[in-house]
């Protein structure tokens, strides 16, 4: 199932500098093994804004909410999640 999943970043502003560079370090390594593994098959960063819009394609809502809930950022991050499906007017024959 396809999913965009938009996350909104919100770090304090207080949390001290080397936690922070761990958590970014974390969070990227976590979201590039996702990305291989082609799970999670885009993402994009919102202009202006430390956001980002991406899509997943994973079994269903449980293995979506077992990757959100264990990004390293999810406790700093409001997550928005909208179910995709191929639109009749779509002509490609994949979702690319
Ligand atoms: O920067 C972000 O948008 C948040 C997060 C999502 C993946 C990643 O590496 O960082």
């Amino acid at each position: 199932m396809l999913y965009q999943v938009v996350m909104d970043v919100k770090i304090p502003r207080d949390l001290p500098e080397d936690e922070r560079t761990q958590v970014l370090a974390r969070e990227k390594a976590y979201s590039q093994d996702l990305q291989r593994q082609g799970k999670w098959r885009h993402i994009w960063r919102v202009a202006g804004q430390y956001a980002n819009i991406s899509i997943f394609d994973v079994q269903d809502n449980a293995e979506l909410h077992q990757i959100l809930s264990g990004l390293p950022l999810f406790p700093f991050m409001e997550i928005k999640v909208t179910p995709l499906l191929r639109h009749p007017s779509a002509i490609r024959d994949d979702d690319s």
